[in-house]
């Protein structure tokens, strides 16, 4: 099935989901000189229960923590949608190396990786309706950048040890995604997609211009993860990231001057 290699990579997924070639796909670069201030966007509301905090999952793709979601306790308000999206996951996108990793990049600069927190529009019933709608998810980018260690990725970090190879789950408590955004919630918004099939174009993309930091022996830490899963031969986990995806006229707009 799709992965990340030559030959069920990022280039190949249109055979078997041709809205890869659609017209809002992600990721994109933005540009911020051309990106639209909008003073009629509102600050981002995000608040989120860690008592909701379920499990932490190698899906074969990436590293994924998941939420429980049959109620509103971890959600995202206000900022560039209207109504309340649930939370659902969190999960990264990486590189084999600390040059790249990002999905969105910025001015063409890649960064070493990309956390996403995926949210659900609750006027459907569920993740699974929402997903493929148009309005249905809206999903928090923050980009990761090298610097000194950060210490609300070790609790992550020491759970990889027990989800190596794909297919592994174990349970993962009281974690709160808070404590992984920036100080600065400023972020530019477009109309784009799930970045992996489905590729489903139904995401508000909400990207924070201010990064976090982990430190290159955290970064390290990520690339230990296999895609394979256990007894196959062992494959790591790097480089799950698409590139950016043609604009196709649309406008990113910015939250802040
Ligand atoms: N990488 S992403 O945040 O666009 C994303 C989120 C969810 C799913 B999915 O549930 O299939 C796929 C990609
Ligand atoms: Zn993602």
């Amino acid at each position: 099935s799709w992965g990340y290699k030559p030959n069920n990579g990022p280039q190949k997924w249109v055979e078997n989901f041709p809205i890869a070639d659609g017209v809002r796909q992600s990721p994109i670069d933005i540009v911020p000189g051309q990106a639209s201030y909008d003073a009629g966007l509102k600050p981002l509301d995000l608040k989120y229960d860690p008592s909701t905090c379920l499990d932490i999952l190698n899906n074969g793709h990436s590293v994924q923590v998941t939420f429980a979601d049959d109620t509103d306790s971890s959600r995202l308000t206000d900022g560039p949608i209207s109504g309340l999206y649930r939370l659902k996951q969190f999960h990264f996108h990486w590189g084999a190396s600390d040059d790249k990793g990002s999905e969105h990049t910025v001015a063409g600069t890649k960064y070493p990786a990309e956390l996403h927190l995926v949210h659900w529009n609750t006027k459907y019933a569920s993740f699974s309706e929402a997903a493929s709608k148009p309005d249905g998810l809206a999903v928090v980018g923050v980009f990761l950048k090298i610097g000194g260690e950060n210490p609300n990725l070790q609790k992550l970090l020491k759970a990889f040890d027990t989800i190596k190879s794909k297919g592994k789950q174990t349970s993962f408590a009281n974690f709160d995604p808070s404590t992984l955004l920036p100080g600065c919630l400023d972020y530019w918004t477009y109309d784009g997609s799930l970045t992996t099939p489905p590729l489903y174009e139904s995401v508000t993309w909400i990207v924070c211009k201010e990064p976090i930091t982990a430190s290159s022996a955290q970064m390290a830490k990520f690339r230990t993860l296999l895609f394979s899963a256990d007894g196959a031969a062992p494959d790591c986990m790097v480089n799950n990231y698409r590139p950016p995806q043609p604009l196709k006229g649309r406008t990113v707009r910015a939250s802040f001057k």
